[in-house]
């Protein structure tokens, strides 16, 4: 090659950041994005919190060969991010063809060390793709109250996705978007959506990111990082999940249902997010139940097994100042022996949580006596 020309540039893969509080939706936003991707090549990478990778499994149908799993950690705490950027390294190798990765943070993950690992990343074939931050328009307030921290993350978003839009009305939608356009930098786009259903192309990059992010500077960023203090103990200092804890539950027997409601409606409040999926082994509801709280919201998704899988109940729990022990007693409680004993109605307790499009025919509406299922308004459900 005739060394006075330039280089022809080398492609390089966009990796787009996905965070927001936990349950805000980003596993639900990623699904959607893999579902409406046409002919991109996504690269997933999903860092869970806690071992059991939940998030992991209900986006791995979707992308086969292309996703990575970092669970039992988060991602921002990496020491030196090498663990990610072998994970980058081996999606972004050509054979892969993959057109962009999105990287899934963890509920608890402090989004600006993420950025800073990319920005600052050397590997050739991979850019820093943006920050999309996924905010729950129903939760708003109490994540604030409660995590002060958000106005920072939202402050270096690139876009906000405004989800759950329908658990709040127009007037309370405006609001929020109000307070959002004063804490983004100028000029970010805030993206109403309902479950996660926002356009794909608004991530796969037809209209190339700006690498200034937002009042951080490309430069400011890696300044930052010169100033960052993992390396000497401190490191979990100031982040969100410093002051959460996750518990695992596993089990291969099945779960009383009604056993499990009464644990879910006795959840304390420092349980702030559950998620998984139980096996009920129920006469008639041999289905996977998959289970979601945050807050008080709680919701059961009842479909099909995987050919192959295992009956048995895999559960994470995220909270602050939560008795592990205790917990995992109490679901131990709720295991149940010989479930094709158990009568069918015991189900009608679950199934007030299930979404009415999801119920099986013949199932009574079961409102519960207070009438919070989520049929009702989802937002004081639980
Ligand atoms: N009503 C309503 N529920 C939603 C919407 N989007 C997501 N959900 C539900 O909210 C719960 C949490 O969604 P996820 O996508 O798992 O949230 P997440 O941010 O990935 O959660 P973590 O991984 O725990 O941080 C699930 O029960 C979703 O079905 C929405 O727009 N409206």
């Amino acid at each position: 090659m005739n060394s006075r020309q330039p280089a022809p540039p080398a492609r390089t893969v966009p990796v787009v950041v996905l965070s927001g509080f936990l349950g805000s939706g980003k596993t639900t936003v990623l699904n959607h994005l893999l579902a409406h991707r046409a002919g991109t090549r996504v690269g997933v990478v999903v860092n869970d919190f806690g071992s059991i990778e939940i998030d992991a499994m209900s986006v791995a149908g979707q992308v086969g060969d292309s996703m990575v799993s970092l669970g039992g950690g988060c991602l921002c705490c990496a020491v030196d991010g090498s663990e990610l950027d072998a994970y980058l390294e081996k999606l972004a190798a050509p054979v892969h063809r993959i057109d962009v990765i999105v990287i899934e943070a963890s509920g608890l993950a402090e989004p600006q060390e993420m950025v800073r690992m990319l920005v600052a990343n050397e590997n050739p074939a991979i850019r820093y793709g943006g920050l999309v931050q996924v905010v729950d328009a129903a939760e708003f307030d109490a994540t604030r109250a409660a995590h002060p921290e958000t106005d920072r993350h939202l402050a270096v978003a690139d876009l906000v996705v405004l989800n759950k839009t329908d658990r709040v009305d127009a007037a309370e939608r405006a609001r929020v978007e109000g307070e959002l356009a004063a804490l983004c930098a100028p000029g970010i786009p805030v993206v109403g959506a309902e479950h996660g259903r926002i356009d794909p192309e608004l991530l796969f990059d037809r209209r190339p990111w700006s690498r200034t992010r937002g009042q951080l500077s490309f430069e400011d960023l890696l300044a930052e990082a010169a100033e960052h203090d993992h390396a000497d103990g401190e490191d979990h200092q100031g982040h969100l999940h410093a002051a959460y804890e996750a518990v695992e539950f596993t089990s291969h027997q099945a779960l009383s249902p009604r056993r499990l409601i009464d644990f879910l409606d006795r959840r304390p409040a420092g349980l702030y997010r559950i998620k998984g999926f139980v096996w009920f082994g129920v006469p008639g509801h041999q289905e996977r139940y998959e289970v979601h709280s945050v807050g008080r919201f709680l919701r059961f998704t009842p479909g099909p097994w995987g050919r192959g899988e295992p009956r048995r109940t895999q559960l994470v729990l995220i909270g602050s100042a939560l008795d592990g022990p205790g917990l995992l007693h109490e679901l131990a409680d709720c295991e149940e022996a010989d479930p094709r004993s158990v009568p069918p109605e015991s189900m009608w307790g679950v199934l007030r949580y299930v979404d009415r499009a999801d119920r099986a025919e013949g199932v009574p509406d079961g409102d519960g006596p207070d009438g919070d299922g989520p049929d009702g308004d989802p937002g004081s459900g639980g």
